[in-house]
């Protein structure tokens, strides 16, 4: 270990935020990267809680909150620190750089009163130590377009779908996704300037395709769904060959979501659409007529930390009553240690401490996975990783902090 400087984080001075910028591209493998991208992400930034650790005049840490709120299951929608932009110069790595970010960004989200935390990952091994759980999935797929059909719902036809300008349509587009947001767990309610980063298209990241492309999608006269993709053509022996990439798609509707499917599938010259970063429960599953040439893949996505524990559970609903008692471990935030009752159900839920006996013991990173409802405890518990004490108690819980929509964190930060 070094002993000329300290892992302690300051917090980032505006005049610094090019210096610190340019330490978090090149952790992240040096770039490219766009005056574009960066001018946003410091609009984006919130300087009281962006933080750089030194050594001397060098910025060797890196490490931001955002001031999110995200749904969670029943619809609630709960105060996040969105943790981002971590990074620790490959000269200053494992000397417990990360460790002291995490601990202020943890913290000072605990000391605000947020419940809960949230992040991607940009390797699994990372964050579990600091009590994140791997808590939302996405799909992936690469759809034959060529072979596959589609079996389009009632009242496709009475949608309309029209290209705009991804500007243009801003706006719009907004409010269909901000009229999706209490619908599905991990959604973030987006203060204003996000909606920007959807619009974000430098050509250095394009690898040849098109610039960003939008559809709306209107039934007599309200636009109820947009999709934003990029066309790449290319030709093999037998022909075209092209690939439409979805870079984001939104519909309030079956109708809506079957017309913007039916679009991306039918554009001339493309074979190939490729999808990232969707909800695992998305509609176009069931749409398609051969799900195994759409080649779907889950990644893990959102990872999630309750930074209080019984606030963030008495936040959500209860998919079925329960009352049970939960012995949380938590070494990183010991003030979540103990004995937590929680009980409730579709209406709501309140989690107390308790001197009662525990009945499932589990640390803080298994409630992070299950707090959306994307992880079961269930299959925490076949894994070794939560433990029933009472018999029955571990269905209960598992069931109760299920969620009937899949949840999904929406975009990256
Ligand atoms: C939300 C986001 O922004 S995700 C982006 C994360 N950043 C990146 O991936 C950029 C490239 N990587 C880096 O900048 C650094 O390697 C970091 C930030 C991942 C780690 O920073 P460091 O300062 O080296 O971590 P630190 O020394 O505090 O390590 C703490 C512990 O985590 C472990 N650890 C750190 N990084 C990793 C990793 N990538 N995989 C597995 N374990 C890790 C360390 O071994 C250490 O374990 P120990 O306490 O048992 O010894």
């Amino acid at each position: 270990m070094g002993t000329e400087h300290t892992t302690e984080p300051t917090v980032l001075a505006p005049e610094d935020f090019d210096r610190w910028w340019d330490g978090v591209v090149r952790a992240f493998g040096g770039g490219p990267a766009s005056s574009e991208e960066r001018e946003l992400d410091r609009s984006l930034t919130e300087f009281d809680r962006t933080l750089a650790v030194r050594d001397g005049d060098e910025i060797v840490g890196t490490a931001g909150a955002f001031s999110f709120r995200m749904t969670v299951p029943g619809g609630a929608v709960v105060p996040t620190a969105g943790v981002t932009m971590v990074s620790v110069a490959a000269t200053h790595r494992r000397r417990g750089v990360l460790t002291s970010m995490m601990r202020r960004l943890l913290d000072d989200a605990h000391a605000k009163g947020e419940p809960l935390a949230a992040l991607h990952a940009s390797e699994p091994a990372i964050y579990g130590r600091f009590g994140y759980g791997a808590a939302t999935f996405q799909l992936n797929a690469e759809i034959d377009t060529a072979r596959v059909t589609l079996a389009l719902p009632d009242g496709t036809d009475e949608v309309r779908v029209r290209y705009v300008s991804p500007a243009d349509a801003l706006k719009e587009c907004e409010a269909v996704y901000a009229a999706l947001v209490p619908g599905r767990p991990g959604m973030l309610a987006r203060q204003p300037g996000w909606e920007r980063q959807g619009l974000l298209d430098p050509e250095s990241d394009r690898e040849g395709a098109s610039a960003l492309q939008c559809v709306v999608a209107e039934r007599a006269g309200e636009i109820t769904g947009y999709a934003r993709f990029r066309t790449k053509l290319g030709w093999g022996p037998s022909g075209h060959d092209g690939t439409v990439t979805l870079e984001d798609l939104a519909a309030l509707d079956p109708a809506t979501e079957g017309a913007l499917w039916r679009f991306l599938f039918g554009i001339d010259l493309m074979s190939t659409l490729t999808v990232h970063g969707r909800p695992v429960d998305e509609a176009w599953q069931h749409l398609v007529s051969d799900i195994r040439r759409c080649r779907p893949r889950l990644r893990d996505a959102g990872y999630v930390r309750l930074v209080d524990v019984g606030t963030a559970l008495a936040a959500r609903t209860c998919l079925a009553p329960v009352d049970v008692v939960f012995e949380v471990a938590d070494a990183f935030c010991p003030w979540n240690e103990g004995r937590w009752r929680l009980t409730g159900d579709a209406k709501g839920a309140s989690c107390e401490r308790t001197s009662s006996p525990a009945e499932v013991s589990l640390s803080v990173r298994e409630l992070g996975a299950a707090y959306l409802g994307g992880t079961t405890l269930l299959s925490l518990a076949a894994a070794g990783r939560v433990r029933e004490l009472r018999p029955g108690a571990l269905v209960e819980a598992s069931v109760a902090l299920g969620s009937p929509v899949a949840p999904w964190l929406p975009h990256g930060f």
